[in-house]
């Protein structure tokens, strides 16, 4: 029997100004009760530009709600105009950071190299990675899903020791599902987690690969989270547009209930 608690994480994307961030999060706090935390790990990565004002809410009301960012530079400082390092976010008491998002991918080019290095840098400044993986609809297709999301797996682990990789939270989003309302089905979504499983324990160690969180994520919403969560190897979702309607996301953290 697993003992891994769920990690329900909620992507706001490029959403939420700081004002409504503060709102959105104050809503979070006051639907959600101590037997939520106690079953599920409640997460929210909103933009750059509303992380200090979610951790004055967060610090100022000890709320339990964990945050983090959805991306972070591979540098830790100098002449990167635009990007935001991993020392930064640490100081804001990040736990966590998106790495290799399908639409970093996609939009800014991120190759698994990169992403690498993005890997790198969150462990060096004590971040949590999410690293997203997943496939586009022409790989699934040809039948090629989970040697290509293994291969992000891998690509996106190279160099991370077992100590680190302990830690680390992969997140398996296929892309056609993204925003699309095409949820991956839960058999579907099953087979590409425990192969990802699989990998881990090629990579490290069986017992290693029985301790991380493995994520889906891809039109997740109140209806359907709780068929995903019925599947062995998932624990937890990547949530992204039903995570901004803060009574949505409750249920979807609520999803034994669903
Ligand atoms: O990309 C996602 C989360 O990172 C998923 O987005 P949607 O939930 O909007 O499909």
């Amino acid at each position: 029997m697993s003992t891994r608690t769920p990690l329900m994480a909620g992507n706001w994307k490029m959403n939420l100004n700081h004002l409504e961030a503060i709102a959105h999060v104050q809503k979070l706090a006051f639907a959600l009760a101590d037997k939520d935390y106690e079953a599920v790990e409640v997460a929210v990565l909103p933009p750059f530009t509303d992380l200090r004002s979610v951790q004055t809410l967060v610090d100022g009301d000890k709320l339990k709600i964990k945050y983090g960012a959805q991306d972070i530079s591979a540098h830790d400082s100098g002449a990167y105009t635009g990007e935001i390092s991993g020392a930064m976010l640490a100081k804001l008491k990040c736990t966590y950071v998106a790495v290799g998002h399908s639409e970093r991918r996609q939009y800014h080019a991120e190759t698994d190299d990169i992403v690498n290095t993005k890997v790198k840098a969150a462990y060096k400044h004590g971040l949590t990675p999410i690293l997203c993986v997943g496939e586009e609809l022409e790989i699934r297709e040809a039948g090629n899903h989970v040697a290509h999301t293994l291969s992000q797996v891998e690509g996106g682990l190279k160099d991370i020791t077992a100590e680190q990789a302990e830690t680390v939270v992969i997140a398996y989003e296929p892309v056609w599902a993204i925003g699309t309302g095409k949820v991956c089905g839960a058999d579907d979504a099953q087979e590409v987690c425990q192969a990802i499983r699989g990998k881990l324990a090629e990579l490290y160690t069986q017992e290693l690969a029985d301790q991380v969180r493995i994520q889906y994520g891809g039109s997740v919403k109140s209806g359907n989270v709780a068929e995903i969560m019925a599947q062995p190897d998932v624990d937890g979702a990547l949530v992204g547009g039903a995570s901004l309607d803060a009574d949505e996301f409750v249920k979807i953290v609520r999803f034994r209930d669903q």
